[in-house]
């Protein structure tokens, strides 16, 4: 039997067909989507249609079922007929940082930790709707219902039915949702649309149906997942267990671990996410990941392979250059005005070489932060498993084990968010009240000296501490 698994992230829609009983991937697809942090929810559905279209084709039988994960937050605002009122907005679209201060204001960081696992920042829903609402009354009067892209791309893959559907993963990023009690907060949602209602979807159990697909021929009759978002598919494509911490190179930057009990961390360094198996997803995110090394490629006028000779031609700590890399603003640390800044210049260390490698430190030691920031509300770290586009560089592969001072391993190459999909599409088609236990193979990357890295991290902090006063 065959399932497919779709990841409808930032750049791209991923489409994975995999063999139910093993996970084997036997056909893939792939689609581009439009740049930008506000896109009209319609290219996605082009996208995947074109993704699906592609790795069905490809197919050796039948699929049987279907799950969509998607990047998380993103504002899917429609009115009564269901079309957008406006191009979504999306998680990593900054210009809600004031509605989220004023929430923050309003109610208090641990209050708003306890009830929705988050402290606002203007990533989450929420605030997007807040800001909707007092820069655009005439498109908040008109909005019927709000999802998530990986709502929206379900419902249409059932056939636009009447009920809507969303899963704890997904609700979990909104900030109108309690993650402990697994119930909508519609008081908050009421507030921040100033008085008015929309409605919102079905919260679907991590092995529930949403139904059957109708309407796209590829998949007429398959049986819908509930789907998630993309950082809670990597998780279940991974598998990940105790003492795990996955990073994942993206457009974002995420670090996150499967935890048996909800966060509310009132710093707001670490999201109070829940999984897709029932249980807690933990999550630190940054803005900048995998395009500050493309960003640094294209200025260097190289290509990612050049990117990488660069910097493993340079010494670690690339001769005292750091790179704080808030290229589209930061999210954590809450920085939604920064820029990038390139600190530790000298004359004798201004060479491409040091620059590449300041690149890939600064990004990674964003994440070593997040690491930290995972423990620190007791997550174990004993191993860290490196994905997303970013994960295929081999300058990361050198560097992070030592920032991140634990082993580093990459799982086998492949997409697993898109596995992730396919893996919760064949639990739900299972009736099995646990999801398949397809294997997990990683490669380590080689050992690395971590006083370096501790070295690299400390001039890290000190430029972040000179530049931004923390
Ligand atoms: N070898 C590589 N080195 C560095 N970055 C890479 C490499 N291969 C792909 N990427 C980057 O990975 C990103 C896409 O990763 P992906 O995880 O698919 O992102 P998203 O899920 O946010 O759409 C692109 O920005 C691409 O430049
Ligand atoms: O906002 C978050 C997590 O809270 C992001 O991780 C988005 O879910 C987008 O993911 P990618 O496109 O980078 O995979």
């Amino acid at each position: 039997m065959f399932v497919l698994g779709i990841d409808s992230s930032t750049q791209s829609t991923k489409a994975v067909v995999a063999d139910a009983e093993t996970g084997r991937i036997v056909a893939e697809g792939k689609a581009h989507h439009p740049a930008g942090t506000e896109v009209d929810p319609w290219a996605w559905w082009t996208a995947a249609q074109e993704a699906v279209a592609h790795a069905a084709a490809g197919a050796p039988g039948k699929i049987e079922a279907v799950s969509v994960a998607g990047q998380q937050h993103g504002m899917v605002a429609l009115d009564g007929a269901g079309n957008p009122v406006r191009d979504a907005l999306l998680w990593n679209d900054t210009r809600s940082a004031p509605q989220a201060r004023a929430l923050i204001d309003a109610h208090g960081a641990a209050t708003l930790a306890e009830r929705t696992g988050l402290v606002p920042v203007a990533s989450f829903t929420l605030t997007k709707l807040a800001w909707l609402a007092q820069n655009e009354p005439h498109h908040a009067d008109r909005v019927d219902r709000v999802l998530l892209p990986h709502d929206w791309l379900t419902w249409l893959f059932a056939g636009r039915p009447e009920r809507a559907c969303t899963d704890r993963g997904d609700a979990s990023g909104t900030g109108y949702y309690a993650p402990a009690t697994g119930r909508w907060l519609p008081d908050l949602l009421r507030e921040a649309m100033g008085g008015r209602t929309p409605r919102l979807p079905d919260v679907l159990g991590p092995a529930e149906s949403a139904g059957r697909a109708s309407g796209f021929a590829p998949l007429e009759g398959a049986l819908l997942g509930a789907g998630t978002g993309d950082n809670m598919a990597g998780a279940l494509g991974i598998g990940a267990g105790p003492g795990d911490v996955v990073v994942s190179l993206g457009t974002s930057g995420t670090a996150f671990a499967v935890a048996d009990h909800p966060c509310a961390d009132p710093s707001g360094l670490v999201a109070g996410f829940c999984d897709a198996t029932g249980r807690y997803l933990p999550l630190v995110c940054t803005l900048n990941a995998a395009r500050v090394l493309s960003g640094t490629a294209s200025m260097l006028g190289t290509d990612l392979a050049g990117l990488d000779r660069l910097a493993l031609e340079a010494a670690p700590g690339a001769g005292g250059l750091s790179l704080l890399p808030y290229l589209e603003g930061e999210r954590t640390p809450d920085l939604p005005d920064a820029t990038g800044t390139l600190t530790g210049l000298r004359g004798t260390n201004m060479t491409p070489e040091n620059l590449a490698r300041a690149a890939v430190e600064g990004m990674l030691c964003g994440l070593a932060d997040g690491v930290e920031a995972l423990r620190a509300v007791g997550v174990e770290v004993r191993r860290v498993l490196l994905i997303g586009g970013a994960s295929e560089s081999a300058a990361v592969r050198a560097v992070a084990p030592s920032l991140f001072g634990v082993p580093v391993e990459i799982p086998e190459a492949t997409e697993y968010v898109a596995l992730g999909a396919a893996k919760q599409a064949a639990w739900a088609i299972s009736g099995s009240t646990t999801p398949p236990d397809w294997e997990l193979r990683s490669q380590p990357c080689p050992a690395a000296n971590i006083y370096q890295g501790e070295a690299v991290r400390h001039t890290y902090r000190t430029a972040r501490e000179q530049i931004h006063g923390f």
